[in-house]
């Protein structure tokens, strides 16, 4: 039993609530346990988790939230800089799944954040327990 933090920039309610259900479930399903964190964005994501990470109280993450492109680049800078600062501690050895979507409209991330469709939350979940287990195998 490991104990994840799901972390979620809580921009569309409805999708966040599927993301989340799916995550959850995952983790439970494999026995462990969850909290969740809100912060406002994407962007804020891997700062929160780095914050996380720090105090120690936790054993992986999920990054979960929505990006849905507008009509400015801003799209690009939240998508890719969430990704990249998500990878940044993937690659310091912290457990992460990636669970953003980033997408052209919401019907897209209606059907990537439905657990009974995509369920992209589980899978992010799934990726985080999954890198956990690696960790741990490498005597972390
Ligand atoms: N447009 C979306 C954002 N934008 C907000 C940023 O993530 C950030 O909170 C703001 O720039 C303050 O630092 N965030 C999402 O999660 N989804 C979006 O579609
Ligand atoms: C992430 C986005 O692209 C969106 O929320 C911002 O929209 P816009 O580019 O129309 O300002």
């Amino acid at each position: 039993m490991a104990k994840f933090l799901i972390v979620e920039a809580r921009f569309y309610d409805h999708l966040n609530d599927l993301l989340i259900e799916g995550a959850t479930a995952a983790l439970e399903d494999e026995g462990h346990r969850v909290e969740i964190l809100t912060v406002p964005g994407a962007l804020e994501i891997p700062g929160a988790i780095a914050m996380a990470a720090e105090s120690g109280r936790y054993d992986g993450f999920v990054a979960i939230g929505v990006v849905i492109r507008g009509e400015t680049y801003h799209f690009e800078v939240v998508s890719n800089e969430s990704a990249r600062g998500i990878m940044a501690l993937t690659m310091d050895g912290i457990a992460i799944g990636n669970g953003i979507l980033t997408v052209e409209n919401e019907a897209q991330a209606l059907v990537r954040a439905d657990p009974k469709q995509s369920d992209k939350g589980g899978g992010a979940a799934r990726a985080a327990a999954r890198m956990l287990q690696i960790a741990s195998s490498f005597g972390d």
